[in-house]
């Protein structure tokens, strides 16, 4: 007989009643249910995801499936502040999320956190008004009604408008039926698939003597059967499965979305906290990650390029420095194309993704990330001080591909990924050659290598006159210019500055008037459309000279 394991996600704020919840439902506690840490007990708070389960009849509208049983997984995440970490990571492998919220204090901190964090990574979500029992009997239906009105207006802006809010008492067990007949009707058949390969989210890691060590966790792809080789990622070591157990009762094949425990010949569990464990070789450790970034709209601050963020993805959270770029022909539903150009932007745009640009980022990882693709990514601020009452997430997306070489920013990114920045650099006039040559200055440093610079584009300024650069001049970054046609410009130039420089035969060329340096000057002036004194006027020609320049490229590739 098939069993559905449907994944519902406990998340809010501290002590607003998830432990209690996730106690009063289920029937069946995993090693690491209900605060079994003896840190927790100590300090009374959840510290690591816990789970438990309970059976449930199949819904009615989902009688025609071929699932008989349904299986509810209860994931516990910690409330508090310190721990979004591993809240992030419990998230990741939901179907559903109870937010839970304390009727006596409504949306706090954390439970906006998790809204986010829930819209993330969910589609449905389902709130639990909790502790209605301390609310006097006479009060509570006022009291009641009146929080669901304010908390109506809350969920308006968000994905779940319409989310059903359900008041109850996880520790009395008032309305808890609600709670379940509601879940019920919310059950819907999750994307399960047998096909690809095992990845496997391990959450807990204990030996048992004389069996072997035991991980237990989610099945976030592919299928795993008994006598399957399984590679524990980070330590690189290959484990055949000896045996398996869905909540205490053993199988021997389990599938996507399946909350299972492997045992596996003897290795030491503190080696392996939390990982994926995986059909060896599919599983990589990146270095850098490339994602399509979409900013949370409730950080308050600028997501700006080439700064830190805190990257979370399954159970790790490491930093990384983010390079923003633009696709400014990209379809949502398009794939990632190597083979574009993108343009480097400084921060997220106030009006984020448009219809045909996309926001990506490429991740530079502090230390590597064992992931799969199409994980979802999280940034965060989580050194902001848990007290000011901001939201620490800033942007969200899922791992589009990666980068597993550590020098990868040397060898691989350069020919894989093309991101150029739009630059612009202004010079000025030195001097005339002759009516359609200059000498420009203040252009390029001393030490730059004009020669990558030949035969592009400048713009005299504000003439629009145009040309290209011919040659470098001498060793101090001068340069020579060529005009298309004798320049206006250049004239200008020469009658209000010097001559010196130019051969007797251009002087003559350009001198062809007849009239004085100054009396030309004089008419110069008066001819421009501002009609300014020569002086400004001079000033402010400048040789404009406009390109791309591409980032990560071991030598200065230049395009215009
Ligand atoms: N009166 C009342 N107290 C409750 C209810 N639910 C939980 N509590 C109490 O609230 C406190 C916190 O409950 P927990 O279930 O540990 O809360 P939590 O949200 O899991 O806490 P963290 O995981 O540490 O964030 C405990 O003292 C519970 O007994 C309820 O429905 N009514």
């Amino acid at each position: 007989m098939s069993i559905l394991n449907f994944n519902v996600g406990i998340l809010g704020h501290v002590d607003s009643g998830k432990t209690s919840l996730a106690k009063a439902l289920s029937t069946t506690a995993s090693t690491n249910a209900f605060d079994k840490n003896p840190q927790s007990q100590e300090r009374g708070i959840t510290l690591d995801l816990g789970f438990s389960s309970f059976s449930m009849d199949m819904p009615e509208h989902l009688s025609a499936s071929t699932y008989k049983q349904l299986q509810i997984t209860l994931v516990d995440c910690p409330g508090h502040a310190s721990l979004i970490r591993t809240i992030i990571g419990g998230a990741q492998i939901i179907d559903l999320m109870f937010l839970v919220i304390d009727v006596t204090k409504g949306i706090q901190t954390q439970t906006a956190e998790c809204l986010i964090i829930g819209e993330i990574t969910c589609d449905k979500m389902i709130v639990i008004l909790n502790k209605i029992d301390l609310i006097e009997e006479s009060q509570r239906q006022s009291t009641i009604d009146k929080m669901i009105k304010r908390l109506r207006k809350t969920f308006e802006s968000t994905k779940f408008p319409q989310t059903p809010i359900i008041p109850c008492s996880a520790s009395s067990t008032l309305n808890l039926n609600e709670v379940i007949s509601t879940l019920q009707s919310y059950i819907y058949i999750p994307q399960r698939s047998p096909d690809g390969p095992f990845v496997f989210s391990v959450d807990h890691c204990f030996s048992i003597r004389g069996q072997g060590t035991i991980m237990t966790g989610t099945v976030l792809s592919g299928s795993v059967k008994i006598n399957d080789s399984i590679e524990i990622t980070t330590l690189k070591e290959i484990r055949k499965v000896k045996s398996m157990q869905m909540f205490r009762k053993p199988i021997d094949r389990a599938i996507q979305g399946d909350r299972i425990g492997i045992c596996v010949t003897q290795f030491d569990p503190d080696q392996l906290e939390r990982g994926l464990v995986a059909t060896p070789g599919i599983i990589k450790i990146f270095h850098g990650l490339l994602i399509r970034m979409n900013k949370v709209k409730h950080f308050k601050h600028e997501i700006e390029s080439r700064t830190k963020f805190h990257i979370t993805c399954g159970h790790s959270t490491v930093m990384g420095k983010i390079v923003l770029f633009a696709d400014h022909s990209n379809d949502k539903d398009e794939k990632f194309n190597f083979g574009k150009e993108f343009e480097a932007i400084d921060q997220y745009p106030a009006d984020g993704s448009q219809e045909n640009t996309q926001i990506f980022a490429l991740i530079q990882l502090e230390s590597s990330i064992v992931c799969q693709s199409q994980s979802i990514l999280i940034g965060s601020r989580l050194d902001t001080d848990i007290h000011s009452n901001t939201c620490r997430l800033a942007f969200h997306g899922h791992v589009l591909d990666g980068f597993t070489d550590s020098d990868y920013l040397n060898k691989d990114l350069p020919t894989k990924l093309r991101i150029y920045k739009r630059k612009e650099k202004i010079g000025y006039i030195d001097r005339l050659v002759d009516d359609q040559t200059i000498i420009g200055k203040d252009l390029f440093q001393k030490e730059t290598n004009i020669n990558s610079f030949v035969n592009f584009k400048v713009e005299l300024q504000p003439t629009g006159e145009q040309g290209f650069i011919e040659s470098p001049f001498g060793q101090s970054g001068k340069f020579k210019v060529r005009f298309m046609s004798k320049t206006s410009s250049m004239k200008y130039h020469l009658y209000t500055n010097h001559l010196d420089g130019l051969t007797d035969e251009t002087k003559q060329a350009l001198s062809s008037t007849g009239k004085g340096r100054k009396q030309q000057a004089k008419t110069t002036a008066t001819n421009t459309e501002e009609g300014e004194s020569s002086e400004s006027q001079q000033q402010r020609i400048r040789i404009v000279l406009k390109f791309k320049k591409y980032l990560f490229q071991e030598k200065t590739i230049i395009a215009q």
